[in-house]
């Protein structure tokens, strides 16, 4: 028996000469699928009735191609079924952002000229704006040319800015007199107050009264 061909090999177990043969690929061809076989096989293939010359050669390829698209179609299917179950994530309300359309002199390129320009947006009047400030004081800022607002622990004179506040004045008026923090983070983490507000900050916030009452 020559080994060296596998394909031959495995063929000559299922297969034995005579009608027999006929019986046997029938069984086989009905395990398969819906390929109709015609009588008689072809003997110079050695009893490979796939090769038989007999079945037009587009059922072959239909065939073959049926193989692809299965496989393909069964390992596709799968990663997306899991990322569909990985990824969900629970609908969040969406946040509306409405930007105002600033009035003349009030673009962002006019705040920065204002910033380097005024000699004392905070209103520290003199003060050093490393002074430690309790939230009660910052509650008292709420009007006219002195609105404060903490911002990560910074206590910031936000009532210059108003009239630049891409958000408009209402909205910003929201974190006068409180912590401002949450509230600019849900609409604009990404803003660099920091640098925006550099020329406004009062103070920084002393929160060693609210540590105190958590304690205890
Ligand atoms: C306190 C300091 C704040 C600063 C320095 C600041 C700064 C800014 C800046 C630079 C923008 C433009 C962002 C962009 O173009 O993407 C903006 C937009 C906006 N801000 Fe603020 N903001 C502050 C506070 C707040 C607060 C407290 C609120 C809400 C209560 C708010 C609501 C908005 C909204 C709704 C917009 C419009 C967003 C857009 O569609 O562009 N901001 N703010």
């Amino acid at each position: 028996m020559d080994t060296t061909r596998d394909d031959e090999f495995t063929f000559s177990k299922v297969a034995s000469p005579g009608s027999e043969v006929v019986l046997e690929a029938k069984e086989l061809a009905s395990d398969v699928g819906n390929i109709t076989l015609k009588d008689g096989l072809d003997q110079q293939s050695n009893g490979l009735i796939w090769k038989d010359k007999s079945l037009p050669p587009k059922e072959e390829t239909i065939g073959s191609l049926s193989f692809t698209v299965i496989d393909s179609s069964s390992s596709s299917k799968k990663p997306s079924n899991e990322s569909s179950e990985t990824f969900k994530t629970p609908a969040r309300k969406p946040i509306t952002r409405t930007k105002v359309p600033f009035e003349k002199g009030y673009s962002q390129m006019d705040w920065m000229k204002l910033t380097r320009t005024h000699p004392d947006l905070a209103g520290l009047k003199g003060e050093s704006n490393r002074r430690l400030i309790p939230m009660d004081e910052v509650k008292k800022h709420k009007s006219g040319d002195s609105m404060w607002t903490v911002l990560k622990g910074r206590v910031y004179n936000i009532s210059p800015y108003m009239n630049f506040h891409p958000g408009g004045v209402d909205m910003l008026m929201k974190a006068v007199g409180r912590d401002g923090t949450l509230l600019f983070n849900k609409y604009h983490a990404w803003v660099n107050f920091d640098i925006l507000l550099e020329k406004c900050l009062v103070g920084v916030l002393d929160d060693t009264k609210a540590k105190k009452q958590e304690e205890a």
